[in-house]
């Protein structure tokens, strides 16, 4: 197609700030001041310091912080509307599509802020100075993100780096009151092979720009019926393992421990083997989480095999990028077979089985408009030869009927030595999924496979907190363990991982140890090494004697 000649929005105006326009005369519609009316006492607390920043130009840079259902997502909307309506613009983004699809007019950052997709240190978004979005960001009065503890940091410095040049302003996010927000006991920022200090070290709070950062805290939980003692013991029990998590985790006497991965399958997903059982409220209301990508494949394997019906299967096509497939060193060394062998995380797999009626996940943003979002979870409804048919389960758009094409995935760059794409449907089966995806997804039924322990800062408390009390909750635990648990907290004093410098090794030395692992120097206080070495040599010591 030909590239349109003159600048269109001298004629049509900026199309950004017009679908705010929109949003503007949306909000004038709602009625706001009753929910204003319900905040509770915390809420109004951050509601009021939030307003005031924006009301009175102070551009304050907020962290929301606060646990699963402690009325986060309410708050957003009920500030983004009150500006709205009174002519404001409110950019609303979450760092995730389908945490994006709870936000009113929300959008993911990524595709807001044009960030690098490899961010780097110093790296700045992709717009400039005279672009659509930085006129919309300098008559910008707030901005609302959200789910900000599992961003990289880099992406948010770099949204900070490119709007203070745009707005001409040295202050935070060049002077624009900014609402992060999320939960810092969730997962943290996923670091490809990242080793532990890498991942901390991604966390926001590891930021320059938490220096300026004005704290809010939300923990009354609203989801929970506070008159109910056993939500209440519920929600005491999440908070322990979220905020002051010990290293083995007792699972109360309530959550179900199942034998092997039958029972658990039959307990979250009861009478499978029956097609009419397989509705949308049914589909909607379970999941399956573990830690490992290994793992939820099995899972899914094993629960498609017990639900009726015949299977469809498709194969992607793999290809190596035009550079690489004109270089015969790589070409001899990764055939087909080898790219068809790969399973990437992120990515389909290269041989996709699928019946109708079972639960998928989509793996790309293809039209968050419509509800379709990296993560949307969908029933599927018809099996063709070059598109699906599948039901929304999730958000707003639940009930609608979507195609599904088959597109071309890359996997991320620094994956392996060389580019490939995979034409396949960009779909996974989702009766299971990795903790790290089950993020703002809410279920009735959870089921958690912790055959493998967790392995990475919030996972175990990412995984109990999907559903609202304990008899909802189904454990299968390795075979020689009843009701323990291993859980990981890398945000914890005791263990601090720092770069060895000569002045604190001297320092260190009387009350810590400093163990070298591979090329990074930890420091570990005396107690938590003795505690941790007991666990590891204890067997062994007992053997010997
Ligand atoms: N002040 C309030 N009055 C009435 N209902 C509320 C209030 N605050 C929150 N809620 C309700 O409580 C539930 C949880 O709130 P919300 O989804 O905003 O929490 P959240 O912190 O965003 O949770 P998560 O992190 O799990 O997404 C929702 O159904 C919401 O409508």
């Amino acid at each position: 197609m030909p590239i349109p000649i003159g600048n269109w929005s001298v004629v049509f105006g900026n199309r950004l700030i017009s679908e705010h326009r929109q949003l503007q005369i949306e909000a004038q519609e709602v009625g706001i001041q009753t929910n204003i009316e319900r905040l509770n006492n915390g809420q109004r607390a951050a509601y009021d310091a939030i307003t005031s920043s924006i009301f009175e130009n102070k551009g304050t840079t907020f962290f929301l912080h606060g646990g699963a259902g402690t009325g986060k997502t309410f708050l957003y909307n009920t500030i983004a509307v009150k500006c709205r309506s009174l002519g404001h613009i409110v950019v609303t983004v979450a760092s995730s599509g389908i945490a994006s699809l709870l936000l009113l007019g929300g959008r993911t950052a990524h595709s807001t802020f044009r960030i690098p997709l490899d961010v780097l240190e110093n790296s700045v978004c992709g717009f400039s100075k005279n672009s659509l979005q930085a006129e919309l960001f300098r008559e910008t009065k707030l901005i609302i993100w959200d789910e900000v503890a599992m961003q990289h940091k880099y992406c948010i410095e770099a949204v900070d780096r490119s709007l203070r040049d745009i707005c001409d302003n040295e202050k935070p996010f060049g002077g624009i009151t900014v609402v992060l927000g999320g939960d810092f006991r969730q997962v943290l920022p996923v670091v490809p092979k990242g080793v532990r200090e890498q991942i901390v070290n991604a966390s926001l709070r590891r930021s320059e720009l938490w220096n300026d950062i004005h704290v809010l805290t939300l923990d009354l939980n609203m989801r929970l019926n506070p008159m109910d003692p056993e939500n209440v013991t519920f929600a005491r029990f999440l908070m322990e393992v979220g905020t002051n998590p010990q290293e083995i985790v007792h699972l109360p006497p309530t959550i179900r421990k199942c034998q092997d991965l039958t029972e658990l399958l039959s307990t979250v997903y009861p009478q499978l083997e029956i097609q009419t059982t397989s509705t949308p409220t049914y589909l909607t209301e379970r999941s399956i989480l573990s830690a490992r990508n290994e793992d939820v494949n099995a899972i899914n394997a094993a629960a498609l095999n017990v639900f009726p019906g015949d299977a469809f299967t498709y194969l992607a096509a793999d290809k190596l990028s035009k550079d690489d497939e004109l270089d015969r060193s790589i070409t001899n060394r990764y055939p087909n077979e080898y790219l068809n062998s790969l399973d990437p995380p992120g990515l389909p797999s290269f041989r996709v089985e699928l019946k109708v009626g079972c639960p998928i996940m989509l793996l790309r943003n293809i039209s968050p408009k419509n509800g379709l979002c990296n993560g949307t979870r969908m029933m599927v409804v018809r099996c063709g030869t070059r598109i699906i048919e599948a039901k929304i389960l999730t958000g707003e758009k639940s009930g609608n009927l979507e195609f599904i094409p088959i597109i071309s995935l890359t996997p991320s760059s620094s994956e392996f030595p060389f580019r490939m794409t995979r034409r396949q449907f960009p779909v996974r089966l989702a009766y299971a999924m990795t903790i790290n995806k089950s993020q703002g997804q809410s279920v009735k039924f959870v089921g958690v496979d912790l055959r493998t322990p967790v392995f990475s800062h919030g996972q175990l408390y990412v995984a109990l907190s999907r559903c609202t009390s304990f008899d909802r909750i189904s454990v299968l635990l390795p075979v020689d363990e009843t009701d323990t648990t291993t859980n990981v907290d890398w945000e914890e004093k005791a263990v601090e991982l720092k770069r060895i410098n000569s002045t604190r090794l001297r320092h260190w030395l009387s009350n810590s140890i400093v163990v070298h692992a591979l090329n990074w120097y930890i420091e570990v206080d005396t107690q938590t090494f003795w505690r941790v070495m007991e666990r590891k040599f204890k067997p062994l010591n007992t053997r010997g004697v």
